[in-house]
């Protein structure tokens, strides 16, 4: 991967594409492959670096990991995690280390996570501090808080833990480790999050109870559950499909369909935002794959209009703001973003970084604590924007740069295959001008 890649203002994109696999479904289809007993076997695995990363610890947990094909692989579980050999490195992967650090800590065995420069920055305690409460231990390798950490677990003992961030990985950290767990686990969530560990448990035969409390629900699991290998089919990544679909949107007289894409409704926040704004978003070919909605989502160029994006709606489509927020300059008026202060938690701090790039390019923002503010209107690009390493912040700016007055530029894109390794080659056949 080159230094960098520049986006040049493109004439309309047209045609269909595949969405690749979803990377939250992969990463657990690896995991929950590994604690059960027998064979998984997988279609449709995302093959970026962030799930490679969650394949070799599958492995060093005790796991055969098999490659069949092109995102087709073969788990065969043990029924339980065994002491690996060496450092599990996960790389980029906050979904990957966090889910993984529940699942081991149910465990008797020890294992010393770590990652790259990004995830060790990233908050762990948000996992660490309610497996501590189970039974776990951990001991920091350098400062509270962060990798690299030493995980002790067994014995652990089932929680009734209220969080108070919606959190998909917090939640199934706690779940996994509570399949191990003496007693039952309950996991309170304010708002809800993406349910794809709570299906997925289900698929492998564990029973997992999900009751509706306030905006949010209360998921309830009873310890000492077997899992058993299964057959799972990932369908397309809605998180990765919005690029393609931005792009078509703020190109004049584009026309793209993104096949495949996961409908689970905890998933779509952004495309509801983007209606409202005006988007002209149609779904056809709706079906049901690996136990969720999928569907074909066409998008065309449309006259936006900036929205306030209900805060409720943040947890939807979290890893989706930096696109949306690049869509938004190019939209009538303003785009009012709150109640998204996780996104400085991410890969990089993404409220800042989309903040800086976005001006860089011509855009008028405002930058609050927990959000952002778009103002639209014309965007001049000829600009060379920092990524801090983080995939979306890459890929977001190199949409924006196809429908820019001027070329956008943007540093160390080399990320963007932890999420999306095929972005680059689907962006240019469906007419995108984005080269090295
Ligand atoms: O559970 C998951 O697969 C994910 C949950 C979200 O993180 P949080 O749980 O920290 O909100 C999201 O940002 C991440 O990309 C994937
Ligand atoms: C936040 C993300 O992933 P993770 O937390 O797994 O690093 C993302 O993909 O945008």
């Amino acid at each position: 991967m080159p230094q960098s890649l520049t986006a040049r203002p493109s004439g309309p994109l047209h045609g269909r594409a595949r969405a690749p696999g979803d990377k939250s479904m992969s990463h657990r289809s690896l995991i929950l492959g590994a604690m059960a007993e027998g064979v998984t076997e997988i279609e449709g695995l995302l093959e970026g670096h962030d799930i490679l990363a969650t394949a070799r610890a599958a492995a060093a947990f005790g796991a055969k990991v098999e490659r069949l094909g092109e995102g087709r692989w073969r788990i065969e579980g043990r029924g339980g995690f065994q002491t690996p050999a060496d450092v599990i490195d996960c790389g980029n992967a906050g979904t990957g280390v966090r889910l993984l650090m529940g699942a081991a800590a149910g465990y008797p065995i020890q294992a010393t996570f770590d990652g790259d420069a990004s995830l060790r920055k990233r908050p762990m305690k948000r996992v660490t501090a309610p497996l501590g409460l189970m039974g776990a231990r951990f001991d920091w390798g350098g400062s509270e808080d962060r990798l690299p950490v030493r995980v002790s677990g067994g014995a652990l003992q089932g929680i009734d833990y209220a969080q108070t961030v919606a959190s998909a990985q917090v939640k199934s950290a706690i779940l996994l480790a509570g399949l191990n767990a003496r007693g039952e686990t309950f996991v309170r969530e304010p708002e809800k999050s993406r349910d794809h560990t709570e299906r997925m448990l289900t698929a492998f035969g564990a029973e997992v109870k999900v009751e509706p409390d306030g905006d949010g629900w209360i998921i309830r699991l009873a310890g000492g559950q077997r899992l058993t290998g299964t057959a799972v089919a990932v369908p397309g990544d809605p998180s990765s499909a919005a690029f393609p679909l931005a792009a078509a949107l703020i190109v004049p007289g584009s026309d793209v369909t993104v096949e495949g894409v996961m409908l689970n409704p905890l998933r779509t926040g952004l495309f509801d935002t983007w209606r409202e704004m005006g988007a002209d978003l149609t779904i056809s070919n709706r079906r049901t794959s690996g136990g969720e909605e999928v569907g074909d989502v066409t998008a065309r160029h449309s006259a936006l209009t900036g929205v306030i994006v209900p805060e409720g709606r943040a947890a939807s489509m979290i890893d989706e703001y930096p696109i949306l927020a690049a869509t938004a300059a190019f939209a009538e008026g303003r785009t009012v973003m709150r109640g998204v202060g996780e996104m400085r938690v991410k890969e990089s701090d993404r409220i800042r970084l989309m903040v800086d790039g976005l001006r860089a390019c011509g855009a008028a923002v405002d930058e609050e604590p927990d959000g952002f503010t778009v103002a639209g209107g014309p965007v001049a690009g000829g600009a060379v924007v920092d990524t801090a390493h983080d995939h979306r912040i890459a890929m977001s700016h190199l949409v924006l740069g196809l429908a820019a007055e001027a070329p956008v530029s943007v540093r160390d894109p080399e990320m963007i295959a932890t999420s999306f390794p095929g972005f680059v080659r689907m962006m240019r056949e469906l007419g995108g001008e984005i080269a090295s």
